[in-house]
This record gives C-alpha cells, sequence and structure tokens, in this order.
C-alpha cells in the first residue's frame, strides 16, 4: 500500500491544519469466488497474489494516487460474496459509496446471473443512480472455459447505464487493464467535483470524510492492505 504520509504532516512553523486528501470510497461487488480481493490486490499491490480465502466482512486496500496534480486516496472495500460472511456488514459497505464497481466471473454464467441481485441491493440501500457504476467480467485468462460471452455482457451493461471491462486479475498483460478500470473510476469520480461542491456544506459527496467517520466505519472492521 502506498503512504499518504506526506498529506497528513502539517507544514513546519505554521498553524495551519494539516492538507487532507480526498477519499473516494469505491465498493467492490459480486458473487463468491469472481475474483473481487485479487482484482483489488492487483490495484493496489501491482501483482496477483500468491493466495487467496474467501473474505469474511470486507477487507479494505488503499491506494494513493495524482490526478491533474491533485492526490486522492483509493478506497477499495472489498466486500464478502458470500452471504453469511457479508449480512452483519452490509449496511457499512454502503455508507458513503462513491462508487460501485460489480464483478462476475466469465467462466461462471451463474455469477453473470447474479447481477441484478448484486444491482437490487444496491438499490435498497439508497444508492442513487449518481453514484457511478462500471462492471468487471474477471478471469478473460480461461479463454477455453468462457461461459458469457462481450454481446449478452455488453447489452447487459448498456441495459444498466455501466461501462464494462472483461480483465483478468491473473494475466500479467493484463496489469495495465486493471490499473485503468479503477483510474476510469476515480477520474469520473473527480470529474464530478464541480457538482459536488455545489451540494450544502455538510453534506456528504466528495468532501473529506471526517476522521472519526472514517475511523468510525472501519473500526468495526478489519484492514488488509
Ligand atoms: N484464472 C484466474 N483465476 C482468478 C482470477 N481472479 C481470481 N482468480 C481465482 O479465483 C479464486 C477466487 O478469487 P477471490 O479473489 O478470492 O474471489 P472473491 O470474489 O474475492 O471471493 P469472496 O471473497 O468469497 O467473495 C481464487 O482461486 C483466485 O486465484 C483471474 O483473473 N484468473
Ligand atoms: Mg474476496
Amino acid at each position: 500500500m502506498e503512504s499518504s504520509l506526506e498529506l497528513t504532516t502539517s507544514l513546519p512553523g505554521t498553524c495551519l491544519p494539516p492538507p487532507r486528501s480526498r477519499i473516494f470510497k469505491i465498493i467492490v461487488i459480486g458473487d463468491s469466488g469472481v475474483g473481487k480481493t485479487c482484482l483489488t490486490y492487483r490495484f493496489c499491490a501491482g501483482k496477483f497474489p500468491d493466495k487467496t480465502e474467501a473474505t469474511i466482512g470486507v477487507d479494505f486496500r488503499e491506494k494513493v494516487i495524482e490526478i491533474d496534480g491533485e492526490k486522492i486516496k483509493v478506497q477499495l472495500w472489498d466486500t464478502a460474496g458470500q452471504e453469511r460472511f457479508r449480512k452483519s456488514m452490509v449496511q457499512h459497505y454502503y455508507r458513503n459509496v462513491h462508487a460501485v464497481v460489480f464483478v462476475y466471473d466469465v467462466t461462471n454464467a451463474a455469477s453473470f446471473r447474479s447481477l441484478p441481485a448484486w444491482i437490487e441491493e444496491c438499490r435498497q440501500h439508497s444508492l442513487g443512480q449518481e453514484v457511478p457504476r462500471i462492471l468487471v467480467g474477471n478471469k478473460c485468462d480461461l479463454r477455453d472455459a468462457v461461459q458469457v460471452g462481450t454481446d449478452p455482457a455488453q447489452k447487459f451493461a448498456d441495459s444498466h447505464s455501466m461501462p464494462l471491462f472483461e480483465t483478468s486479475a491473473k494475466n500479467p498483460d493484463d496489469n495495465d487493464h486493471v490499473e485503468a478500470i479503477f483510474m476510469t473510476v476515480a477520474h469520473k469520480l473527480k470529474s464530478q467535483k464541480p457538482l459536488m461542491l455545489s451540494q450544502p456544506l455538510g453534506g456528504e459527496g466528495f468532501m473529506p470524510m471526517r476522521k472519526s467517520e472514517e475511523e468510525e466505519e472501519k473500526g468495526v472492521l478489519a484492514c488488509s492492505c
């Protein structure tokens, strides 16, 4: 995980509060085994993990990126796909969410068929249409095992106004691609800034999370970076 220490240190000899980076909270959801942990690890650590186990509750991964000279903390919430590992945590996932990444496994048609249920869960947690969403078909390296072609996936993405990315968390050639997926989300969020600034003070949206709020959310959950 990249450090953002320089962003939280006061300038010597001044009484100014430390400059604070904005945080974009992005949740990654989809069936168990589709590769959410591998994708988020790939983006934050730059490699495919040696081994993964089913996520319990949620794991956090963070990466500080720079867009147009501004440092932004991308906070990925890698959620559990298994119902029994997620139900007590669900309300935390959806608080102050800035964007959602839906993941399915191109070699597992059932994980594609589950997408409407994941979209419905977002709706039930009052995620508005203004929250950017993207669709990711993972495990494209397993070419001989593909069950979900690009055409139905693209149709589904279009019908829900989401961009579609087909990728592989595992294929070393797709490293830039995985990076591009999350950078696309971050660029989109950053470009919405003027809109968010027109919101009343104290509104949620894109202002930096208050420290206590961030810690309160994370306090109940483990951080695995
Ligand atoms: N071939 C291939 N295998 C992958 C890829 N991404 C993940 N896997 C494998 O798929 C399995 C599940 O990956 P995870 O990242 O743990 O899946 P998850 O979506 O986080 O699962 P839960 O935590 O249970 O929700 C692991 O055995 C990974 O090694 C990929 O791009 N290609
Ligand atoms: Mg996982």
